[in-house]
């Protein structure tokens, strides 16, 4: 237990509710600012607090590295704001010390008395909004109507991170040149403040070549870390998951860490659909509170690397998405717009990427692909709902599961189906992915689920007139271009896709993939993650 420091003599007094603790009242001293912040929190959408900031004689630390002005100046929050479990970060009860003289010029205690035997005396460290990021604040509380339990602090953490674990080891991978070179500052200002304030015990490899996170993870002794959270793009949890699989402990590896983003890079697409924002400080507090939960994984095979097949965990694609991620690298300066300004341009052009495809179907129509996602959505529902649904024990993988099924090497199995010739010789889209959205605002592949051991599979034809081409790239975003009849949208196990054209690319996570066959199958449950809800992001498929 801490004690209380001599100058800390301001407290507001507290309860713990339902959904957090609550501020009874706030008997302080006078105000000489406020600056008011609406006080969201995912877990407490009834909550409806106002979070009001005043400078004040208090001398709370604030845990925000550069934000020194905030940091001399104690919020104080007004009568039943409520801190929601979901922002708190980290408690510890503290000894008021009756002995600490106080200073002569200082103003009287605004308490009449002492807390009470019956209050605890708690410094909640918490994530508060400031602008469109959280940044880490301490609090001091008196807190009365304990509930029946022996360490305040311990119940309240409980309540904070119900099935999280605290005080997580984390291995930051950071790509110095992520995002147009930010990462580095991102990490500093938003990520690592709030990581640190949770009490997790944080190392950071900076990556200093490309591929050099594969490297990385492969070596790594995996027994000191709980989470690998890469602060980068798309393609550094890409490699990561890599140098993973190539360990010859790759079981012991992937039952042990859980692999995240940051969002510090260009594409964010794991943030995105797992933590459900590219905001790097809310990715952040995610990654303090969330559980881990297993996510599957896609296995590719190419000559160019026969003896070692290469995990995805994102997407594959040839052809028109391809040709505007990989082509318009060197418009990197515009920003994530140049993807979509590829696709445009190559949609507009009508090209085409003849091929041939063989794909093992989970669920080929339209209508059975909603039943299998609706069944596969309420499992993840129910399991949610179950007490003991985290048993770790059955949520192990084992040398059998990183074995591939359908070697390159052997023939196209007969229960897989050819794609149509006409459609294959004049394919525009081939989209196969993993996760819901691809980008902020692209929501690819809506009725992606984490691990319902199918990945999804768009394609269009090249044919299709401009005007009907249009609405369905304008609806991207909402994801219901899927919906479109002119789009093929599938649940799929396996493909083998062989390319019919000389210049062109495949893309695989966004990294460039020889222009050779392709054969990708699904590995399921192969991958722990960290996600805020249990599942991936909110699509809204099923009322779509
Ligand atoms: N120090 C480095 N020098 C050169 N390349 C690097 C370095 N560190 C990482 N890379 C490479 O940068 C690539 C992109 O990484 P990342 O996804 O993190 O960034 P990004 O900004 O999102 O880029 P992208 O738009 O390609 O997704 C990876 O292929 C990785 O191997």
């Amino acid at each position: 237990m801490r004690k209380l420091n001599m100058f800390t003599k301001q407290y507001s007094r507290a309860v713990l509710t339902e959904t957090g603790v609550m501020i009874k009242d706030q008997q302080s001293r006078p105000i000489d600012s406020y600056e008011s912040t609406p006080f969201e929190d995912a877990d407490d959408t009834t909550s409806s607090s106002v979070f009001e900031t005043a400078s004040l004689i208090s001398c709370v630390t604030c845990l925000s590295e550069n934000d020194s002005d905030e940091g001399r100046n104690a919020p104080l929050l007004p009568a039943n704001t409520i801190i929601p479990y979901g922002k708190i970060l980290y408690t510890q009860e503290i000894e008021p010390s009756p002995q600490a003289p106080f200073e002569d010029n200082e103003v009287e205690d605004p308490f009449e008395s002492e807390p009470s035997s019956s209050s605890k005396i708690i410094e909640v460290t918490f994530a508060k909004p400031r602008r469109h990021d959280l940044v880490p604040k301490k609090l001091v509380l008196s807190i009365s109507d304990i509930p029946s339990c022996n360490d305040l602090s311990a119940e309240i953490m409980r309540r904070s991170y119900k099935k999280s674990k605290v005080g997580k080891s984390i291995l930051v991978i950071l790509n110095p040149h992520g995002g147009k070179g930010r990462a580095n500052k991102l990490y500093v200002s938003k990520i690592k403040p709030i990581l640190i304030a949770s009490n997790c015990s944080v190392e950071v490899m900076e990556t200093s070549y490309h591929r050099h996170a594969m490297d990385i993870a492969r070596n790594i002794d995996i027994e000191k870390y709980d989470i690998i959270a890469c602060a980068s793009g798309d393609g550094i949890p890409h490699e990561v998951l890599n140098g993973l699989f190539q360990r010859p402990d790759r079981v012991r590896a992937f039952n042990k860490v859980a692999v995240t983003q940051v969002p510090c890079g260009s594409g964010n697409a794991m943030s995105v659909s797992c933590h459900g924002t590219t905001n790097p400080s809310h990715a952040a507090l995610s990654i303090v509170k969330s559980t881990e939960i297993r996510i599957d994984l896609m296995c590719c095979s190419q000559p160019s690397y026969i003896n070692q097949p290469r995990l995805s965990f994102l997407s594959q694609t040839y052809g028109v998405i391809a040709e505007s991620d990989i082509n318009t690298e060197f418009m990197r300066w515009i920003g994530p717009a140049r993807f979509e300004l590829g696709v445009a341009l190559n949609v507009l052009q009508r090209k085409k990427y003849p091929c041939d495809i063989y794909i093992k179907y989970a669920a080929k129509s339209k209508n059975e692909l909603r039943d299998h996602y609706v069944y596969h959505k309420n499992k993840i529902v129910n399991k949610s709902n179950e007490t003991n649904s985290d048993d770790p024990d059955n949520d192990e993988v084992d040398e059998n599961d990183f074995q591939v099924k359908f070697p390159l090497s052997e023939d196209v199995p007969s229960d897989w189906e050819k794609l149509d010739s006409g459609l294959a010789d004049n394919l525009g889209i081939f989209y196969t992915g993993k996760m819901p959205y691809i980008a902020a605002d692209t929501k690819f592949f809506p009725a992606a689920l984490p691990s319902d051991g199918t990945f999804d599979l768009v394609i269009t034809d090249a044919r299709t007139p401009i005007t009907r081409m249009a609405p369905i790239l304008l609806s991207l975003d909402k994801g219901s271009h899927v919906l479109q009849p002119e789009v093929l949208h599938s649940k799929i196990v396996a493909f083998k896709l062989i390319p019919r054209v000389k210049n062109s690319v495949i893309s695989v996570d966004g990294e460039s993939f020889p222009l050779e066959p392709l054969q990708v199958e699904i590995m399921p449950r192969l991958c722990k993650t960290l996600s805020y809800n249990g599942s991936y992001v909110e699509t809204e498929f099923e009322s779509m």
